[in-house]
């Protein structure tokens, strides 16, 4: 007999509590395997934590010294440094790696002679560590002479490479640190001797650039100078040295030019360049004035410069003949100019040099090329832009080199042998397996694990650029010797 009418809603209501209760019951059994679980991970941790410090105490009883800070231990050495790197350490052997960004790697331009500029010099400015890089990255060993992209060739040793066929190597020059000389030399060896010129001391962009400028004002009163980090990655190499070879124009004309490029997201560590008007050049028919620059801008800044398409990023790039560099530092910052005359006077002679170097470089001014100069000379319509239309980064920190390698869905990029590393759940990371043990990560996005064979670094991509301050706190706290 069907129940009455009345009773269907009664019925509807136990059978829920029914199913409720039934439900309640698995989540309780569900509770009970997990607790079980947890205190079986308890009780392994704790068997592990054993285990580590046992063989803790046999490394630290194997080596004299073990692994505290700084004692009697050699300073280390980046395993990133390329293969051609006369004086310096390659990839460990047992590791196999191909580079996942071989096509970001210099292909041999095809123009060599008909690409070279009468009268044009390249200065290469090799300063800074790229610290956000540890610890692939070493004081000794700077971002510039680690080959990043495991394309068998040094950041520098690309720049070199690239710029080459415009200035041939006699007019190719580079300034650093005298700790650099030796690892610029060996990786560089048709690099003139003369034509390092050894700094004392970081004194920042303009000192460097200046020094460049004063000598070889000196040497060819008409050079044309392009002045290009020793560190950055530029994909399209043709289109590279059109714009460079544009911009030589330009600076033909009395300008000082730089190279914008297209801005693809509103980022903050680079400075901005705001188109003006076109200059209307036969011989340039890129090239535009700048109305202004602004370094560093915040996010909320640099994406309302986006949206107007009127900024390109500033790349540090500038190409000026020698003569007008002289006369736009005498007008801004005059006793830097003073400074770096006093130098040149004397540059050829290398005693008189050794003292002018030790008198004089301490007291100059650190400042950018471009609080220094750029600035004020765009504000009198000075300078020149081309806008680019090749690929560019400065491969500031881990972040910026993940996005220059092959991703795949739900997996961490790989910068080396991607055997070393399993994974699973782990999206958008980068994963550095230098010291050939394997990586493995469960549910971690956005991850950087960079593992050197003396140390291991663990951040995630929104907070690479703060690699800097973990280096500061290493150094605090006595690992000088990895830095
Ligand atoms: N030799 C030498 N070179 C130096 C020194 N200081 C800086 N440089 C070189 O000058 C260039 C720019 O200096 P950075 O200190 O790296 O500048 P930044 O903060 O990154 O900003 C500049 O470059 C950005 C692009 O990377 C730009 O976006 C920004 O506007 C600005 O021009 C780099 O090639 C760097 O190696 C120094 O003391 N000595």
């Amino acid at each position: 007999m069907a129940a009455p009418v009345s009773d269907v809603p009664r019925m509807g209501v136990e059978m829920m509590l029914e199913r409720i209760m039934g439900a309640m019951e698995k989540q309780n059994q569900e509770l009970t395997e997990l607790r079980r679980e947890c205190s079986d991970l308890r009780s392994s941790n704790k068997s592990m934590e054993i285990m580590l410090q046992n063989i803790a105490q046999q490394g630290r009883s194997n080596s004299p010294g073990g692994l505290s800070p700084s004692v009697g231990r050699e300073r280390a050495r980046s395993p990133f440094l390329p293969r051609h790197s006369s004086t310096l350490q390659t990839v460990p052997s047992q590791i196999s790696i191909t580079s996942p960004t071989r096509e970001l790697s210099l292909q041999s331009f095809p123009y060599t002679d008909d690409r070279e500029i009468p009268g044009f010099y390249v200065v290469i400015p090799a300063g800074g560590a790229g610290t956000r890089l540890w610890p692939l990255s070493r004081e000794n060993h700077p971002k510039f002479l680690l080959d990043v992209n495991l394309c068998g060739n040094s950041l520098l040793q690309s720049t070199w490479d690239r710029l080459l066929p415009l200035a041939g190597p006699s007019r190719m020059t580079v300034v650093a640190g005298p700790a650099h000389s030796e690892g610029i030399l060996g990786q560089l060896p048709n690099l003139a001797a003369s034509n390092l010129f050894t700094e004392p001391g970081p004194k920042d962009s303009m000192a460097a650039i200046g020094l460049a400028a004063a000598i070889l004002v000196k040497r060819d009163p008409d050079a044309v100078i392009g002045s290009f980090a020793a560190d950055h990655m530029i994909s399209g190499e043709d289109a590279f040295l059109s714009a460079v070879a544009e911009a030589v124009e330009v600076a033909k004309e009395g300008y000082l030019v730089t190279i914008g490029i297209a801005p693809s997201h509103p980022a903050t560590g680079f400075g901005y360049i705001r188109l003006g008007d076109r200059l209307n050049l036969k011989s340039a028919p890129h090239s535009r004035l700048v109305s202004s620059f602004k370094e560093k801008p915040d996010a909320h800044t640099a994406a309302k410069y986006l949206a107007t398409g009127q900024y390109r990023w500033n790349a540090g790039m500038f190409v000026t003949k020698a003569s007008l560099l002289m006369e736009l530092m005498k007008e801004n910052c005059p006793s830097l100019y003073e400074g770096l005359m006093n130098i040149s006077d004397v540059w050829e002679d290398e005693a008189a040099r050794k003292v002018a170097l030790e008198e004089v470089w301490p007291m100059l001014e650190k400042i950018p090329i471009d609080n220094a100069v750029a600035e004020p000379a765009a504000a009198e319509g000075k300078v020149a832009v081309i806008p680019a239309t090749f690929g560019w980064d400065d491969v500031g920190d881990f972040s910026s080199l993940a996005e220059m390698l092959p991703a795949e869905s739900n997996k961490p990029r790989v910068l080396g042998d991607p055997r070393l590393v399993v994974s699973e759940q782990t999206a958008g990371g980068i994963v550095v397996p230098v010291s050939g043990r394997l990586i493995t990560c469960l549910g971690v996005d956005d991850i950087v694990i960079v593992d050197a064979p003396d140390a291991l670094m663990v951040t995630t991509r929104a907070r690479s650029q703060e690699v800097k301050s973990l280096v500061k706190k290493c150094r605090e706290a006595g690992w000088k010797n990895l830095l």
